[in-house]
């Protein structure tokens, strides 16, 4: 067995007998995700390397153009995640898009689709602003012109997951002031990617068949009962009573009576929602038969926004504040680009889509922040079809039907041969959309399984960061570690401190 990349003269992690690389995933006290990517660093001059997850041997690509290659032009041959869960132990999760796979995943992503374009964003634009306008009205209130030291993490969870909730299921909650909610401790718990969760998580993720065999789930089973019942309900609210609300669950209606359109005029004319935003794909003329979207598949697809896009968006706001906070002149910068178009809004204070795109300096920060402090750091492709490519010594190499591949998203952003000084916070370097290789540049992922969410991450992120700097300053706590300590025991990415800070009214 662990001859397989010797005989293919692969450069590979020597394995611990039986455990593979699995083993230093227990034992080492690093993160998963630079454990995972450790070959990267120790064989520069490769466009793939290997290692063994138990006996099994894997992939980690090194290339970003490779990476492009097989998730586009090639995408036939790697149209999988690895991941395998069954709808009997995880029903909501197994019926979510990053975890479907083949024909099923074709569907529901070429329904889904139509849901994420620049003009639905726009729509529901409205919803966000309003819950996190709101939401900022009463910290501003609560803080009686004085600082509030605050752990950023658990605000904006409570914030992403209000947004979320609102967008997603079309129900109003304040997570600041009614804390406990239903809504928001269900909803923390199916976000939740650290503790036993995150671990089965990676377990899915690194030993997916092992995870299948046992029949373990990723999931806790109240907050699965809690969703598909809150949403049957909703549906049956909506159906009885003829609500109509520009939310997800009303597009998800709308694709089960096959009415969910695409604006496709009004989107070329529409600015993105920044630099970063993944590009879309068509895949539609390859998908047979649609996806009959019963309700368990509606609220499996509004619980994978919740899964895939409450952590992730709050770790760039998290890691976006910080850099903020112990860069006192880009802040400062930020906030008189935000100050200056706040006197153009029509009530001085609640942002617009179109507003947020015309704010340079905001998407140069929110794009650094993604590359900086990845917050998805490792993606992965499962091999469909036989794959030859070649190698940069000039070697064939032929990756199997079955085999899984690692892509370290996070490596491509801190190597210095795509980004000099990569440790280094700048957002000038954004400045000319030239200097960046964007093959290197996947916050997102790329081609046609990248994040389905960008466009809304990064108008939720963008709407956030115009209403804090409009209201507070944001300085570090005593409590903040700077720099700050990453905890290695969580599936994302994380501080093993937390984000403490000071947020000063600028009433004050
Ligand atoms: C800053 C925030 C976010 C980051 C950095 C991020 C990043 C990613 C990445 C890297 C992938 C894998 C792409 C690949 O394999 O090529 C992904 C997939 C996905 N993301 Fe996001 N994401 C974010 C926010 C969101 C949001 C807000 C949503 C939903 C509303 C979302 C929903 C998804 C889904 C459903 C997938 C699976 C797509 C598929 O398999 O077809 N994400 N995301």
């Amino acid at each position: 067995t662990y001859d397989y990349f010797e005989k293919r003269n692969i450069p590979y992690v020597k394995p611990v007998p039986f455990f593979g690389q699995v083993w230093s995933f227990f034992t080492q006290g690093r993160h998963a995700v630079d454990v995972a990517s450790e070959g990267y660093y120790m064989f520069p001059n490769t466009r793939i390397s290997g290692v063994f997850t138990l006996r099994t041997p894997a992939y980690l690509v090194h290339d970003p153009i490779l990476y492009k290659q097989m998730a586009i032009k090639d995408f036939d041959h790697f149209t999988d995640h690895v991941t395998e869960l069954r709808q009997e132990t995880d029903p909501l999760l197994a019926r979510s898009l990053f975890f479907t796979n083949g024909t099923h995943w074709r569907q529901h992503r070429s329904g889904l689709s139509p849901a994420f374009t620049g003009s639905k964003m726009r729509s529901m634009f409205g919803l966000l602003a309003k819950s996190a306008g709101g939401a900022m009205e009463r910290l501003v209130t609560s803080a009686r012109n004085k600082p509030l030291t605050m752990e950023l993490r658990d605000l904006y969870s409570r914030l992403g997951n209000d947004v979320m909730t609102s967008i997603s299921f079309g129900v109003e909650v304040d997570s600041l002031t009614d804390r406990d909610n239903e809504f928001f401790l269900k909803g923390k718990r199916l976000a939740k990617i650290d503790g036993l969760p995150g671990l089965k998580f990676l377990m899915a993720s690194i030993i997916p068949k092992v995870f299948y065999f046992f029949r373990l789930s990723i999931m806790y089973k109240d907050v699965n009962e809690f969703y598909l019942e809150a949403i049957s309900r909703n549906i049956r609210q909506r159906e009885t009573n003829r609500i109509v609300r520009p939310d997800f669950i009303h597009l998800l209606l709308q694709a089960r009576k096959n009415t969910l359109g695409s604006e496709k005029q009004d989107d070329e004319t529409l600015q993105d929602a920044g630099f970063s935003t993944a590009q879309t794909h068509a895949i539609e003329q390859k998908v047979e038969g649609r996806l009959s979207w019963e309700d368990d598949d509606i609220t499996g697809a509004a619980a994978s926004f919740f899964f895939g896009g409450i952590e992730t968006t709050t770790t760039l706001l998290c890691f976006t504040s910080y850099e903020l906070a112990i860069n006192p002149s880009i802040q400062d910068r930020l906030r008189a680009e935000i100050d200056e178009h706040r006197e153009s809004l029509p009530d001085g204070k609640t942002p617009t889509y179109e507003v947020l795109q015309k704010m340079k300096y905001l998407d140069k920060v929110v794009s650094e922040s993604l590359r900086r402090w990845t917050p998805f750091g490792l993606t992965n492709r499962r091999c469909t079809k036989d794959y030859t490519f070649t190698n940069t010594d000039g070697t064939q190499i032929t990756i199997e039907r079955g085999q899984n591949i690692s892509i370290p998203l996070k490596s491509f952003h801190l190597d210095e041969k795509f980004f000099p000084d990569p440790l280094r916070f700048d957002p000038e370097r954004f400045a000319d959309p030239n200097n960046i290789n964007q093959d290197a540049y996947v916050p997102f992922g790329t081609g046609l399984r990248n994040c389905i969410g960008s466009r809304l991450a990064l108008m939720q992120a963008k709407c956030f960061l115009f209403y804090m700097l409009s209201n507070f300053i944001i300085k570090p706590d005593t409590k903040l570690t700077i720099p700050i300590v990453i905890d290695e025991t969580s599936a994302g990415l994380n501080a093993k401190h937390g984000f403490w800070m000071n947020l000063v009214p600028r009433s004050a």
